[in-house]
């Protein structure tokens, strides 16, 4: 470890110890019902001490004492991992707002004229202009340009990204810098409500709500106190009867080890820990409760382009069919993509200047330009002499020929089908009622797929592609990558029913997508996670961003879910565990003197009962900050059926819940007696 860590890790440890303190205030303290019953308890055992003479407690000062220190440090050491838990989030959002600067932006205004104004004052809709070595002044749509811009300082990935206009790689972040050309770009969130102050809001953890999880988790263990309470306040009496009187500090001591103080102590340290390591890995979460669904995913539902592939879908070929010539499909294909923004009608231009074709002059003055769209899955143009030309996807194209009258080329599917067999997608071309030929657009699979979703098959989880494209692509595309599952040609509405579909199985879905068609899907899924590189749309629907752009990384935030489940899991098993041999050592030591059959129950031969009493109750102060490492690492997820695990932690840890206090108060039983 180097230096300036020991010195964060010293000041972070510093703070946390002052907050312990703070936290001990009964109206933040009633937050955690558990650790409020202790410190209830802690206050009576102070009374005492203080009116000895009105408690009849004269004798027993030592011993009061030592039990409210313990109480006292027990209450002291929960809060201390809660507040660890949360600097851990500050000290990272102190980084972010360094990165949130007061920039300088240059606004565009309706005269064209450049006006120079402050970041902080733009507002949703304004227009700016971002050059060479800028900083990006706000969240935003390239609307004209293009520049490759450097993200690091939100992804922390030096190399830098290429952003253009149209597409679903036109977003941009506020505090990213443009290093080559420029951009327009049009501001899509007002002051206070951009990406960069809701990661801050989140790693700050100001807006943690407490999820469902933990809420059901929450009541289980007041139910516990509350019947812990209720056993132990009828023990007075009970005792009393066989001529046992019981002294309060001990009930109170009896109360504290047997309701679950360490899972109380650690629960919410385990919720903001989790948070906290999907941020660690580049994934901004909206909300814990998406985290934990992560947990608990059944089906995962991933687009194709720009998910899967890497998206840029090249055109890398004209082919044209029967006997059109390649000159005539070439210049339809062209004047089709003149006024197509898309990644896609881009590359057409760049494959005819390659190709050294001369567009024709058309006059396309008066033409109207029809925009791509997922529904209808083509783009193109009505010239102002009535001619009508299309591009889209073979289907779409087929069906518009047809409604015209027109036939359909003998060659078309043959050639198309060696396309999509390559796992490229097809375009077809026409002019009014004639097919011309087809566009070979161009896709690759990300590297390292497959691993990823055989780990995945692991877990478990299903995972099925949705895509616009062909059957044949699809397919090609789907064993390339090695999904369970591929549906093609599905609208935006398709992907809703694949999910809700799953979901009415009482399966728990998430989707991954990048796209503004991809938006509804992903706001309906249980864990939407959007690519960092897609539309403003996308992120803003999915409750998950990933940074990268990396769509197999919902395999990371499904082990940190299932991470945190298994934790709070682990951590309550052992808290209620370890009351088994706290039991054995407090009830013998109240009661042997009195009922001596009681001794059978004396298992653990403690040396006195004041040592057994305190060495339970220091056991269980100290099993707390002896956890806090492993609640904020959280338990190892090893990928494995659900219910090998559940029996494989069962036996960890509620086998060693039962163990560990055995032996532990023994020790710290034979440690008081050397001293006293
Ligand atoms: N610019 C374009 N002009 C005409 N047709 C296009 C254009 N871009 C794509 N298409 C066609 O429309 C189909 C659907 O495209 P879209 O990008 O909406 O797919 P998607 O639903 O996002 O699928 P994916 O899961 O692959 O991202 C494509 O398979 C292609 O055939
Ligand atoms: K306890
Ligand atoms: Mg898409």
């Amino acid at each position: 470890m180097s230096k300036s860590t020991d010195a964060i890790n010293k000041k972070l440890v510093m703070e946390a110890t002052k907050q312990s303190f703070i936290k001990l205030n009964p109206i933040i303290m009633i937050k955690n019902p558990v650790m409020f019953v202790v410190e209830v308890g802690t206050i009576i055992v102070l009374l005492i001490l203080c009116m000895p003479s009105y408690f009849h407690t004269e004798g027993a000062f030592g011993y009061n004492l030592a039990v409210l220190l313990i109480l006292l440090f027990t209450i002291l050491f929960a809060n201390f991992a809660e507040s660890l838990a949360e600097g851990r989030g500050k000290a990272q959002s102190e980084s972010l707002k360094k990165t949130k600067q007061e920039t300088l932006a240059k606004l565009m205004l309706k005269d064209g004229d450049i006006k120079s104004v402050s970041s902080s004052s733009l507002r949703k809709g304004d227009i700016v202009l971002v050059e060479t070595s800028d900083i990006i002044p706000g969240d935003g749509e390239i609307i004209d340009g293009l520049a490759s811009i450097d993200e690091s300082a939100i992804t922390g990935e030096s190399a830098p990204v290429i952003k253009e206009a149209g597409g679903d790689f036109s977003s941009v972040t506020g505090g990213t810098r443009v290093i080559s050309d420029w951009i327009k770009v049009k501001i899509q969130a007002d002051p206070g409500e951009s990406f960069l102050d809701k990661m801050i809001a989140l790693v700050e953890g100001a807006k943690r709500q407490k999820t469902p999880n933990e809420i059901a988790l929450n009541i289980l263990l007041i139910t516990l106190t509350i019947i812990f309470l209720i056993v132990v306040v009828t023990l007075y009496p009970i005792a009393q009867y066989v001529g046992v009187t019981l002294s309060i500090s001990t009930l109170v001591a009896l109360l504290v080890c047997l309701i679950p103080t360490t899972i109380g102590g650690l629960l919410s340290a385990i919720g903001i820990a989790g948070m906290d390591r999907v941020t660690r890995f580049n994934v901004l979460a909206m909300s814990g409760k998406a985290v934990e669904a992560a947990g608990d995913i059944n089906t995962i539902i991933l687009d194709k382009t720009g998910t899967i592939t890497f998206g840029n879908r090249m055109a890398s070929n004209f082919i044209p069919v029967e006997n059109t010539s390649m000159e005539d499909l070439a210049q339809a294909a062209v004047l089709s993509s003149i006024q197509d923004d898309t990644p896609e009608g881009k590359s057409v231009i760049q494959l005819m200047k390659k190709l050294n074709i001369t567009p024709q002059s058309i006059p396309i003055e008066n033409a109207s330009f029809i925009e791509f769209k997922a529904e209808t899955r083509m783009s193109g143009l009505n010239l102002a002499t009535g001619e009508k030309i299309r591009k889209g996807s073979i289907d779409a194209i087929k069906n518009w020929v047809l409604t015209q009258g027109g036939q359909i080329p003998k060659d078309l599917d043959d050639k198309s089908n060696q396309i999509a067999s390559k796992g490229g997608t097809p375009l077809a071309v026409a002019k009014g009622n004639q097919i011309l030929g087809l566009i070979y657009l161009k896709d690759t699979v990300k590297p390292g797929m497959k691993e990823r979703f055989a780990e995945l098959r692991k877990m478990g989880i299903k995972t099925i592609m949705c895509t616009g494209d062909n059957p044949i692509t699809a397919k090609t595309i789907a064993e390339e990558a090695g999904v369970d599952d591929f549906i093609a040609e599905s609208m935006p509405e398709d992907k809703i029913c694949v999910i809700k579909d799953e979901q009415k199985q009482g399966k728990l879905v998430a989707m991954t997508g990048d796209g503004t068609n991809d938006a509804p899907a992903l706001a309906q899924a249980d864990v939407g996670l959007a690519m960092n590189s897609g539309t403003i749309a996308a992120k803003e629907a999915a409750n998950m961003v990933d940074l990268d752009s990396d769509p197999t990384k919902i395999i990371e935030v499904v082990s940190i879910g299932k991470q945190l489940l298994m934790t709070r899991g682990a951590l309550t098993t052992f808290s209620i565990a370890n009351d088994i041999a706290k039991y054995f050592a407090i009830i013998p030591a109240m009661f042997t003197i009195a009922i001596p059959k009681m001794e059978i129950l004396n298992i653990m031969k403690l040396t006195s009962p004041t040592s057994a009493i305190l060495s339970a109750l220091i056991f269980n102060a100290i099993i707390i900050p002896l956890l806090i490492p492993l609640a904020m690492k959280g338990v190892k997820y090893i990928p494995m059926k659900a219910s090998k695990l559940l029996s494989r932690n069962l036996m960890i840890y509620g086998v060693g819940g039962i163990l560990v206090p055995f032996i532990g108060i023994k020790v710290i039983d034979m440690i008081i007696s050397l001293i006293l």
